[in-house]
């Protein structure tokens, strides 16, 4: 492992990674910052939560000249909630320099964005459908770039952000530097890169799986009206430090938000139909831990890092592999451990056996806790933390309390008492949840020989193996439109016809992430063919 003292930075970006507590550089890093450095285009392919953002975002602060006073870099990222966390890193990282980067997406007032725009950012980093808008409005101009990076890159293609992509790179000098970042790498990718990368180097440091190793991976077969007790078993079995449960529908992560609520839980929704100021206010609370438990649409899988995040549950089955992948990574990141579940129904169960087919990694199926060791896992966690309360020995000013209900009352009864306070007996609601339709099972299986290569194992170059993968995909639905996608193009427009229909129904949030919310007068056109999601989010 390198440190970061080998690669030719600067003295202040040094001094920022150092602040972050950066010690070594991840194998992504040791093998892309150099490339990078020597302006290569590249597409870097490497496990979640394994550093990709600083790998790009390193070699990106320590070339820009500080007294530089246009765009002359360019970070696309698919969702408003990974645009604002890039942006943060890439502050953080070019802190010490003085490098000014500002987010742009959509939801957010634009004439602020173009009031901080004034303050002449040399990093703009944005989702595609607000920057297109900013371009249209000339209050971006991205004639003097030198350097795109896609993170993200398959999810974007994928969320029908190609023709926006185009538009935009059209705005940029062919000679530029540009660098695709993703842990998943489908067949598809190569579309977008032989059209946008000049002989790019292709950096894979995926090994054997494409999931990250430090997760620990369980499935448990379930009904669907069954998911909720389960859900609450397993929350208060494991008592996650952090956990983000993933709901198909932006009805199902409203109700199942709401439920949590009602049994006692400090559960907060995120999905593409709630305001920004909303989902903001929901990811402030979650990162700063006044909410455990995030509930939300695929608008959370990709690229979001909360530490603390223990667990990861899939209340609801993800689509495609690649999704699971991203979901689950939202855990066991930095070399962290973390512990990812997956409900499935039994006619879903053929589909789970395809994601661990294309993931190259066993999910171990689990039998749903009982009733009796859920409260044994609770009380073993109250106990453990009343021992250590007990140790810290800061409970002095209780101490006399203590001897006196001692004296009056029996010590087990008492101490049951205190426990059962403790560990907060969440509220018996009955609870009943709209069920969704299983995901359709697949018939087409994957060629198990040639797996490996399928999430891009270290190569996209589009073997069979791929275009497998590829087909099945389009067979299964899941890259063709998303359930939602047919509000999707009212989102762009801003109308409010969009949340009307797209609340109730089946709809894969991928909508929200992707900020099309205020497109205002935008060419309708353009709207991106295949989903849903597209729909919202510039
Ligand atoms: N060299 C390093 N040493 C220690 N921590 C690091 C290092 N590089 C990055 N990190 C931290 O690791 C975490 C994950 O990084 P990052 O979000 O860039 O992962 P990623 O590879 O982009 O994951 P994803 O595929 O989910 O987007 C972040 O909290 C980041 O600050
Ligand atoms: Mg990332």
């Amino acid at each position: 492992m390198k440190t970061f003292q080998e690669f030719d930075l600067s003295p202040k970006v040094l001094r920022a990674v150092t602040e972050m507590g950066f010690e070594e550089a991840t194998p992504i890093q040791e093998k892309t910052i150099p490339l990078a450095m020597e302006g290569r285009d590249l597409i870097g392919q490497a496990q979640t939560g394994t550093g990709k953002t600083a790998a790009f975002g390193l070699p990106l602060v320590n070339k820009i000249d500080v007294t530089e006073n246009r765009i002359v870099a360019l970070i696309m990222c698919p969702t408003r909630e990974l645009a604002i966390q890039v942006a943060e890193e890439i502050s953080k990282l070019g802190r010490f320099k003085g490098i000014r980067s500002l987010p742009i997406y959509g939801g957010q007032d634009i004439v602020k964005q173009i009031r901080a725009l004034k303050k002449k950012p040399q990093i703009i980093i944005g989702t595609p459908g607000r920057l297109l808008d900013h371009i249209n409005r000339k209050t971006i101009k991205l004639e003097d770039v030198q350097t795109v990076v896609l993170d993200e890159a398959d999810e974007m293609l994928d969320m029908g952000f190609m023709e926006d992509i185009q538009s935009i790179l059209s705005q940029v000098p062919e000679e530029r530097h540009t660098m695709l970042f993703s842990a998943t790498m489908p067949a598809n990718i190569q579309k977008l890169a032989q059209q946008f990368l000049r002989n790019p180097e292709h950096v894979s440091v995926i090994p054997k799986q494409v999931s990250a190793p430090t997760i620990d991976q369980s499935y448990i077969e379930i009904h669907e009206r069954q998911k909720f007790e389960a859900l609450s078993r397993l929350i208060d079995m494991e008592s996650p430090e952090l956990a983000i449960i993933f709901g198909r529908t932006k009805r199902r992560v409203d109700e199942l938000s709401e439920a949590l609520q009602k049994r006692g839980y400090a559960a907060e929704g995120l999905h593409g139909d709630l305001s920004q100021n909303q989902r903001d206010s929901v990811m402030r609370k979650f990162r700063d831990g006044s909410i455990d438990v995030l509930v939300a649409t695929d608008v959370a899988a990709r690229g979001l890092d909360v530490s603390g995040v223990t667990h990861v549950i899939n209340f609801d089955l993800p689509q495609d592999p690649e999704s699971y992948v991203h979901r689950i990574g939202r855990t066991g990141r930095a070399g962290k451990e973390g512990t990812a579940w997956t409900f499935v129904t039994p006619r879903e169960v053929d589909h789970l056996h395809f994601i661990e087919k294309v993931t190259r990694h066993r999910i171990m199926k689990k039998q749903l806790p009982s009733v009796a060791e859920a409260m044994e896992g609770k009380q073993k966690i109250t106990a453990t933390k009343l021992i250590e309360a007990m140790q810290e020995e800061t409970h002095v000013q209780y101490k006399g309390v203590a001897i006196q209900l001692l004296e009056q009352y029996d010590s087990v009864n008492l101490l049951s008492a205190a426990m059962q306070l403790l560990t907060g007996e969440k509220k018996d609601v009955e609870i009943e949840l709209t069920p969704e339709d299983p995901l359709r099972a697949k018939k087409r299986r994957p060629d198990v020989r040639s797996q490996g290569r399928r999430m891009g194992g270290g190569s996209y170059s589009g073997g069979s193996a791929e275009r497998r993968f590829e087909r099945y995909s389009k067979e299964g639905g899941s890259r063709g439109p998303r359930k939602d996608g047919s509000g999707s193009r009212d989102g762009r427009t801003g109308s409010g016809s969009y949340r009307d229909r797209s609340s109730n129904s089946r709809d894969f949030d991928r909508s929200g992430n992707k900020d099309r919310s205020d497109y205002g007068s935008r060419d309708r056109s353009r709207a991106p063919k295949r989903n849903s999601e597209g729909s919202q989010d510039k």
